[in-house]
């Protein structure tokens, strides 16, 4: 076994009921515990499904014939749905369908699993805290979590999600309603997380800046996954996705790295530059 793989998905199929094909199709992939997984795809590749059936919610609450084999940190929801439903938080798209529908205020939504859990008051009130300022929210912790605008929605849903302090967060499009000075501070604050994360996101670039991994699904298929450079660097026309703004500049410029490949981010981007000059 690979040092400290922790996360492990083999041969991992689904078909939704109904389906004559599966939505997801012998999926293979490893991931070690703490990185940063970019899931990228064009449109109906699979990337909320693949989401779905790492938080549990496929099986659990939507039905698909799931085949193969995933287990985070050990954990699968088929075997043991409460021990790997504490493990992960999770954020799928669409922030206000997640909201409990019972707090009155931001801060009773954010504290609302927490309680659930018999967490003591007092670090009930500082998870909450802390949770809200991370993303930005301690203005509207008296609001009513309707008032709140989509992108402060989603913030929301990420604090209610990191306040039980998972292992492993898994979130589907979480910046896709936030203005651009949201979706940079979200980004900063991933990068300094300890956490497991599956992030799916059209954010290349800011993908580029934080990922230890991406994962590209093409019609279902797992068609690659490696760094952001490799992955970068042996883009397909296939997969319909754009290259990060600094490959594409460097390629412009003929700014390459000491090993002829072009960068991907600023750090590679300003060695690339060294690197010719
Ligand atoms: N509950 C469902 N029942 C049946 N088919 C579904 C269901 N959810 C998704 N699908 C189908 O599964 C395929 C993959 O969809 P999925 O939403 O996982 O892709 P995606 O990459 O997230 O797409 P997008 O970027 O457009 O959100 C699509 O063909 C979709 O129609």
């Amino acid at each position: 076994m690979v040092k400290n793989q922790s996360i492990s998905l083999k041969n991992l199929s689904v078909k939704y009921p109904g389906s004559t094909a599966p939505q997801l199709k012998q999926m293979t992939a490893q991931a070690d515990s703490g990185q940063i997984i970019g899931i990228v795809g064009n449109s109906r590749s699979g990337k909320t499904t693949l989401c779905q059936v790492l938080s549990g919610v496929i099986p659990t609450i939507i039905s698909a014939k799931v085949s193969g084999t995933y287990t985070l940190n050990g954990h699968s929801p088929v075997d043991d749905w409460p021990a790997y439903n504490q493990l992960t938080g999770v954020v799928l798209q669409n922030p206000a369908g997640q909201l409990s529908g019972l707090a009155d205020t931001v801060a009773d939504e954010i504290a609302f699993d927490l309680i659930n859990q018999g967490i003591q008051e007092a670090v009930i009130t500082k998870r909450v805290n802390q949770a809200a300022m991370q993303m930005g929210l301690t203005a509207q912790l008296t609001q009513h979590p309707e008032s709140l605008s989509g992108g402060q929605l989603q913030r929301l849903a990420i604090a209610s999600a990191i306040a039980t302090d998972p292992q492993i967060l898994i979130l589907d499009d979480p910046t896709s309603e936030m203005d651009p000075v949201g979706r940079q501070q979200f980004f900063n604050w991933l990068a300094g997380v300890k956490a497991t994360t599956f992030i799916v996101s059209n954010e290349i670039d800011d993908l580029c800046e934080i990922a230890d991994l991406i994962w590209v699904l093409q019609d279902g298929h797992l068609v690659a996954q490696g760094t952001p450079h490799q992955v970068f660097n042996h883009l397909s026309a296939n997969w319909q996705l754009p290259a990060p703004t600094s490959f594409q500049l460097a390629q412009k410029m003929n700014w390459r790295l000491p090993t002829s490949d072009f960068p991907v981010n600023f750090q590679e981007l300003r060695e690339a530059i060294h690197a010719t000059n």
